[in-house]
């Protein structure tokens, strides 16, 4: 996909005003509420009339004000889904995956329902009433809803906000599948850092109407180390589960890390804070914390006023950030050999 846009809006006090062109197949809107996420998203979808600009995407213009171009939202070929999946009530799963689908000429009729029903773990829902699905079902059939109809582009304008961590973090996989498997590009707006780290590639970041920067969602993350609360977030899959007396041990890439908290599945999804990575120059002799990492300094980076020093632990990466004069006192120099240590309750599952 590629997306180019020239586009500005004024709503009562709000301004939009936005020139980007992004190009692959899963793009993050990010930015807190208010920065104007929704407002492009709509006029992308033709939804929200712009006051001037232009819209083009994969070289077909949607939009253009100086020609008084205005694609309706019904030819753009680009789905919606929302935050509430607005399903229609009066009709069953099976029927509400297959409107717009039936509403397709044959020859736009790229995708198999039975095969999109598999990879969204739909089956057993089919001739269930709407009423009935829990939240994160109810999404799973907009979803399909959407991808059955085979459009160019899906735009999701926080399709995870309002689950419950568990529910969201299992949805996301099957999220991923769907679009890696059907090939449809993706639009994904979110006002969590970490729901954009695992959906999408390339981010864009809004703040007050305005294109802050355009970047990888990983180099995003490292930017705002310095200036959140949280700090940089590692996320973690750790495997194999299993009792260590009173804790849990789970594998992580080649080594073993120590945790209090116990995963429910077999492989699971934690994270852990850049600052309870504790770094040492030369081996402790003893900590109170349960893991003790021997690792390589693979890369320094800063963010606002705290040094962010990724660690190669075994072929894993890991962030662990510090103040100025701690990283001068360590003396850090990428290549380095370090160790980390990591008290096992500073780990949360997603
Ligand atoms: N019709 C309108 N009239 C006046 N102001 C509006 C209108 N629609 C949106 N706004 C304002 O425009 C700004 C951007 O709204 P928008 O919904 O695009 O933000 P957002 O980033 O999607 O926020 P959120 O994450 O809360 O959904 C907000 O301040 C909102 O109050």
């Amino acid at each position: 996909m590629k997306l180019e846009v020239a586009l500005e809006k004024r709503l009562g006090d709000f301004r939009f005003s936005a020139v980007f062109a992004v190009a692959g197949r899963r793009i993050g809107v990010y930015g807190k509420s208010g920065s104007g996420k929704s407002t492009l998203m709509g006029m992308l979808a033709g939804l929200v009339r712009p006051d001037s600009g232009l819209i083009r995407l994969d070289g077909e213009t949607l939009y253009d004000g100086g020609r008084n171009v205005l694609i309706p939202p019904e030819r753009r070929r680009i789905a919606v889904v929302f935050q509430h999946a607005h399903l229609f009530p009066h009709l069953n799963v099976r029927c509400n995956l297959l409107y717009g689908y039936k509403r397709l000429p044959r020859r736009d009729r790229r995708i198999a329902p039975e095969a999109l029903g598999e990879v969204l773990g739909l089956g057993p829902l089919l001739e269930r009433d709407v009423a009935t699905l829990s939240g994160g079902e109810r999404r799973r059939v907009a979803l399909g809803r959407a991808v059955l109809a085979c459009p160019r582009l899906i735009l999701m304008d926080e399709p995870l906000t309002g689950l419950d961590d568990g529910s969201k973090y299992r949805i996301i996989p099957d999220l991923k599948a769907v679009f890696a498997e059907f090939g449809i590009p993706l639009i994904f707006i979110s006002h969590s850092l970490n729901e954009m780290r695992l959906m999408t590639d390339d981010v864009l970041l809004f703040d007050e109407g305005r294109l802050i920067s355009q970047s990888p969602a990983e180099e995003l993350a490292r930017s705002l180390m310095g200036s959140r609360q949280a700090g940089y977030i590692n996320l973690l899959s750790l495997e194999r589960p299993r009792p260590a007396d009173d804790l849990w041990a789970y594998d992580w890439g080649g080594q073993q890390l120590i945790l209090t908290e116990r995963a429910a599945r077999k492989s699971a999804l934690f994270q852990l804070s850049s600052k309870d990575v504790t770094l040492f120059k030369g081996r402790p002799q003893a900590s109170s914390a349960r893991n003790l990492l021997s690792c390589r300094v693979a890369q320094i980076f800063e963010s606002g006023n705290r040094i962010g020093i990724e660690l190669d632990c075994g072929g894993q990466p890991l962030v662990s950030q510090l103040v100025r004069e701690a990283a001068r006192e360590l003396d850090i120099r990428e290549g380095a050999e370090i160790y980390a240590i990591i008290k096992a309750s500073a780990f949360r599952p997603l």
